[in-house]
C-alpha cells in the first residue's frame, strides 16, 4: 500500500462520518467477541433446564436458549467464529478470484480459453449442494467448511474480474504501458488490479453477510460448527423452531449478523471511495426539496424556463448585442488551491471570444463553471454565474439540464470520448433532440438529418458507428450534436487539438460558418494564439487562473498590455503577427 492510499483510508473517519461510526461499530463487535472469554457473563455451553427459554432480563439480557444457555455470552463467543471464518473465507474468494480473473481477461489466449471453461464447468453447480458434498468430503469442521464455501465462491468473482480486465487491457494507459515495456505481471499488478479494486471491494463486503450465512447453512447441516459450540449462523438455525415462543433467541445472532454486515458494507463503500482518486473526498450532500416546497420549485423553474427561452429568442433575433453568459468575478478553487481568481467575462450573441492560455492555466474549468460541470474537489467559492440573464446560483441538476444541450452547447478536444461506441451517429444526435424536444422518433432523426448537413456530413453518416468514421467527421458529429437544437452560445474547449493541420482549418471554417449561419455566440477555447485569433473578435489571456488581458483581437495584436500576452505574441512566426496586426 502506497503512503498516498493510507493516508486517503485513515482520512475517512474524518471526512465521512458515517463511515467512521462504522468502522468504530465493527472495531467494538471485534474486540468484544476476542475479548469473550474475560467480558462473556456465563459458560457458552454449560446446559441448564431450569433456566431455558427466559425472556431478555437483567441477569440474561439477550435472555437464554432451549437449553438454558445465556444467549449474550453465545453471541459473544459465537462472534469468535463466525468473524474469524467470514473474513478467512472472503479474503480466500476475492484474492483466489481476482487474481484468476486478472490474469486469464489480461493474458487471454488457451490459458483464458481453459480457465473460462472450467468456470463454466464450476459456475454450472447448484452452490449450496457442491458446498455440502465439498464439506462433508473434506470431513467437516471449521476448516473444511471454510474452504468448502471459498472453492464454490471463487469462480463467480473470477468471472466478474475477467470481464473488467479484458476492458482494462485495451484501454490506453495499459498500452502506453506495454509500449514502455512493462511486463505482463507488472501491468496486471498496477493498472488491472487498480482499476479492478473499486467493484471487487464492494462484492466483497456484500458477501460477508452470504459467507456468514453459507457457513451457518452448513454447520445446521452438521458440517461445520458442531454443536454446542456457538457460532452466529447455527444459532440462528437452532432459534428457528422458537422464533414465535422465544424471539430473542433468533434477535440476538441476527442482529449481531445485520450490524456487521451493515457495518461492512457502509465501510466497503466509503473504502472504495477512498481509493478511487476521481472521486471527490468528501460525500457529496444531495440537493434535496422538501416535498411541499417542490411544487414551488416546479413553477419557479417554468417561469425561469420562459424567460430563458425568450431571452435565447431576443438573441438570435435582435439586431441590438445581447448578453448571453457573464462571470462576474469568479473563484474557484479545488480543496485549498486556488484554480480560478477572480475572472470576469463576458459572452454575447453573434460574437466569437476566444479563450486562450497556457496548459493548466484553467480554461476547461471556466468553461465547466459556465457549463454548470465543476464537479468536486472543484467549487465556486465566490462571484456570479449568469447564464441568459439568470443568476445560477442555486441551480440544481435539472435547472442546468433545461439549458444545457438546449440553449448551451459543448464541444470538447476528444469526440471518442464524447461519442458512445456503440450507438450509431444517428441514435446519438437523435437523442440530443428527444432530451428537450417531445417529437416523434422520425422528427427527432429527420432533425439529426439537418444537423449532419448543417456540418457537411453526409446522411449515410446517420448510421455509422463512431469507429467507422474520421477524427474530423466525428469531430462534426460532436459539433452537430451540440448544435442540433440551435443553442445561443456554443462553447467550444479546443476542438481541433486532436485533428490535423488542414481539418483543424475546415473545422474553424465551419464554426465561424455556423455562427453566420445560426447567429450563436461561440466560446472558443485554445492554448494555440494562431488558432484563436483565426476565429475570435475578441480574445481573453488567462494566465494562472486570472484574466491577463481581454481586448479586441486587432488591439490584442497590435498594443498588447501585458507582458504575458506579448511573450505569447512573441512565440508566433512573424508573418502570423502581422497578417493578425492587420486584421
Ligand atoms: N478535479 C480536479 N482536482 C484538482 N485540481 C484540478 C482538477 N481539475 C483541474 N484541476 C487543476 O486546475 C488547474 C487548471 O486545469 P484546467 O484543466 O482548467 O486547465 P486548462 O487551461 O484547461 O489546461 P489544458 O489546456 O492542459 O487542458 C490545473 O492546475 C489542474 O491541476
Amino acid at each position: 500500500m502506497t503512503g498516498r492510499t493510507a493516508l486517503r483510508l485513515r482520512a475517512i473517519p474524518s471526512v465521512d462520518r458515517l463511515a467512521g461510526a462504522a468502522m468504530a461499530l465493527l472495531l467494538a463487535v471485534v474486540a468484544v467477541c476476542v475479548a469473550a472469554p474475560w467480558i462473556a457473563p456465563a459458560d457458552p455451553t454449560a446446559v441448564d433446564y431450569l433456566q431455558a427459554s427466559l425472556p431478555p432480563s437483567l441477569e440474561h439480557p439477550f435472555g437464554t436458549d432451549a437449553f438454558g444457555r445465556d444467549v449474550l455470552t453465545r453471541v459473544l463467543y459465537g462472534g469468535r467464529v463466525s468473524l474469524a471464518t467470514a473474513a478467512v473465507a472472503v479474503t480466500v474468494i476475492v484474492t483466489v478470484g481476482a487474481a484468476v480473473g486478472a490474469v486469464c481477461g489480461y493474458v487471454g489466449g488457451p490459458l483464458d480459453l481453459a480457465v473460462t471453461r472450467l468456470l463454466d464447468v464450476l459456475l454450472a453447480f447448484p452452490r449450496l449442494v457442491l458446498a455440502i458434498a465439498l464439506a462433508a468430503l473434506l470431513g467437516g469442521g471449521v476448516a473444511g467448511v471454510v474452504l468448502a464455501v471459498s472453492l464454490v465462491s471463487w469462480p463467480g468473482y473470477a468471472r466478474l474480474v475477467r470481464g473488467y480486465a479484458l476492458q482494462i487491457r485495451d484501454e490506453g494507459y495499459v498500452q502506453a504501458a506495454r509500449c514502455a515495456g512493462t511486463p505482463w505481471w507488472r501491468i496486471v499488478r498496477t493498472h488491472v488490479a487498480g482499476a479492478i479494486t473499486g467493484p471487487v471491494l464492494v462484492l466483497a463486503v456484500v458477501d460477508v453477510g452470504e459467507v456468514i450465512l453459507a457457513i451457518a447453512g452448513l454447520s445446521f447441516l452438521g458440517l461445520g460448527v458442531r454443536p454446542p459450540a456457538p457460532e452466529w449462523g447455527a444459532m440462528l438455525n437452532e432459534a428457528r423452531p422458537y422464533i414465535e415462543d422465544a424471539p430473542w433467541m433468533f434477535l440476538a445472532p441476527g442482529l449481531a449478523i445485520f450490524l456487521v454486515v451493515l457495518a461492512v458494507n457502509y465501510l466497503g463503500d466509503a473504502v472504495r471511495d477512498a481509493l478511487e482518486p476521481r472521486l471527490p473526498r468528501l460525500p457529496q450532500r444531495p440537493v434535496w426539496t422538501p416535498p411541499w416546497r417542490r411544487g414551488e420549485r416546479h413553477a419557479a423553474r417554468r417561469q425561469r424556463a420562459t424567460a430563458i427561452k425568450r431571452h435565447a429568442r431576443a438573441a438570435s433575433t435582435s439586431v441590438d448585442t445581447v448578453e448571453l453568459a457573464r462571470l462576474d468575478g469568479v473563484h474557484v478553487s479545488a480543496g485549498n488551491t486556488p484554480i480560478l481568481a477572480g475572472v470576469t467575462l463576458r459572452l454575447s450573441a453573434g460574437q466569437t471570444v476566444g479563450l486562450v492560455g497556457q496548459s493548466g492555466s484553467g480554461k476547461s474549468t471556466l468553461a465547466a463553471t459556465l457549463l454548470g460541470l465543476l464537479r468536486p474537489p472543484l467549487r465556486v467559492d465566490s462571484g456570479t454565474v449568469t447564464v441568459l440573464g439568470h443568476d445560477t446560483a442555486g441551480w440544481d441538476g435539472d435547472d442546468w439540464r433545461q439549458v444545457r444541450g438546449r440553449h448551451v452547447g459543448l464541444v470538447s478536444q476528444d469526440p471518442l470520448n464524447a461519442l458512445n461506441p456503440v450507438l450509431t451517429v444517428g441514435t446519438q444526435v437523435a437523442e440530443a433532440v428527444r432530451a428537450h424536444h417531445r417529437v416523434s422518433r422520425a422528427e427527432a432523426r429527420a432533425r439529426a438529418r439537418a444537423a449532419l448537413e448543417l456540418v457537411r456530413l453526409p446522411p449515410r453518416c446517420l448510421d455509422a458507428y463512431p469507429h467507422q468514421l474520421s477524427g474530423g467527421m466525428r469531430q462534426r458529429v460532436a459539433i452537430a450534436t451540440a448544435v442540433v437544437n440551435r443553442p445561443s452560445l456554443l462553447v467550444c474547449d479546443e476542438p481541433t487539438t486532436a485533428l490535423d493541420v488542414s481539418t483543424q482549418a475546415r473545422i474553424l471554417d465551419e464554426l465561424a460558418r455556423l455562427r453566420e449561419e445560426l447567429g450563436i455566440g461561440l466560446l472558443f477555447i485554445s492554448h494555440d494564439l494562431r488558432l484563436v485569433s483565426q476565429v475570435a473578435e475578441r480574445v481573453v489571456v488567462l494566465h494562472q487562473g486570472a484574466v491577463a488581458e481581454d481586448a479586441d483581437a486587432r488591439t490584442l495584436f497590435t498594443a498588447p498590455t501585458h507582458p504575458y500576452t506579448r511573450r505569447l505574441l512573441a512565440a508566433l512566426p512573424t508573418d502570423d503577427r502581422q497578417a493578425r496586426a492587420t486584421g
